[in-house]
């Protein structure tokens, strides 16, 4: 029987523990809050999943070593823009795991890196053993067992598959898939267009606008996606289209609905202050920016995000630049 340490006890932290436990993997969840961890291992984890109940296979801990000891696979589901910090403090709790997986979906502040790259980095892990799952996946609806799919990606097929096989459970399907840098940034930049997206409802506008942001968003991904080595397949694929749709059109989005409050004319300060989870798209819309710049590629959604983030540029200012933009070929 495979064993995980899934470090991270937050809403999909959870729920991708509750996956690996219906497809009959042992798992030991880290977490930082004491209160959290003992709901956990009494089976539920009310702050960010109430309501679900968690199975009996699931054991958790405040102290990472023992959560990772004897784990053939570590999960790590923090916000992105914590990993470095959280592995230098862990030391080398990933070193004898046959497969680290990121579920995470950002991109480094200040270095751009993805967070395969920051685990091989700081944790030491060969890129051979360094799994990104990422799909539609919004944890709510995977937590009450509702269908869906997902990619896991690895560059190595026999990790790929070791982690697919952790994690398939009767509701719950992984897609293996070579591509780790598409998988990844199609999990990422999908955050700053649902922010986009959220913007367009916050308004008030109607479906044509957020479809046509989806789809110009969709190119945008796919740009900068191809130009940094991702397959153009994997931006059509569940770790592309396939979350983006997700994201962008469910009240469950951190990120969309972080976006929606934009939109109806709160601050990012005022947005912050009521969001308890993470919304990724919100620091790393910079990283993003900034990672497109230095391959000299045009993300046009992207930038207008970031200036609303950074610049207090308003929703309505950015539809404006948007539309003001000059014409061109669909395709380009
Ligand atoms: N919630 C979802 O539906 C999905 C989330 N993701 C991604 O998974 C990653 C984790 O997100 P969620 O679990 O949803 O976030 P969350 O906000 O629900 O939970 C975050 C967890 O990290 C902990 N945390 C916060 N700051 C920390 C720090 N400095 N050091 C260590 N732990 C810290 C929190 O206590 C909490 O347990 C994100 O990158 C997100 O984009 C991916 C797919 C689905
Ligand atoms: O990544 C997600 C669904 O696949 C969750 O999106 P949010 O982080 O916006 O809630």
């Amino acid at each position: 029987m495979t064993s995980a340490a899934v470090l991270g006890a937050g809403s999909w932290g959870t729920a991708y523990a509750k996956v690996l436990a219906d497809a009959g993997t042992t798992v030991r969840m880290w977490g930082r809050s004491g209160a959290t961890v003992d709901e956990i291992n009494v089976g539920s984890n009310e702050g960010y999943l109430p309501g679900i109940r968690l199975p009996a296979a699931i054991s958790a801990t405040q102290d990472v070593d023992e959560a990772v000891a004897g784990a053939d696979v570590v999960v790590l589901a923090v916000p992105s823009q914590t990993l470095r910090s959280n592995l230098g403090a862990w030391g080398d709790v990933l070193t004898r795991a046959r497969a680290v997986v990121s579920l995470m979906k950002g991109v480094e502040l200040g270095t751009t890196k993805r967070m395969s790259e920051v685990i091989h980095e700081v944790g030491g892990v060969d890129p051979a053993r360094v799994v990104v799952v990422s799909g539609p996946n919004l944890a709510r609806e995977i937590a009450l067992e509702q269908p869906a799919a997902s990619v896991v990606a690895c560059t190595d097929l026999d990790t790929a598959e070791l982690v697919a096989r952790a994690c398939a459970a009767p509701y719950f399907r992984p897609y293996t898939n070579p591509d780790v840098v598409g998988t990844e940034l199609g999990g990422a930049v999908k955050n700053v267009i649902a922010l986009a997206v959220g913007m367009a409802e916050g308004l008030g506008l109607g479906d044509n606008t957020k479809a046509s942001i989806i789809t110009r968003g969709l190119a945008e991904t796919t740009r900068l996606g191809v130009r940094l080595g991702g397959d153009p397949a994997t931006f059509a694929g569940l770790a592309g289209v396939g979350d983006l749709i997700a994201t962008c059109m469910s009240p469950l989005s951190r990120n969309h609905m972080f976006g929606a409050n934009l939109g109806k004319g709160m601050t990012v300060e005022e947005v912050v202050a009521v969001t308890s989870q993470t919304a990724e798209g919100v620091k790393s819309c910079s990283s993003i920016y900034q990672l497109a710049r230095d391959h000299d590629v045009d993300v046009p959604i992207t930038e207008q995000v970031n200036f609303v983030v950074t610049e207090g540029r308003t929703p309505q200012e950015v539809v404006a630049s948007l539309l003001g933009r000059a014409r061109k070929v669909e395709t380009a």
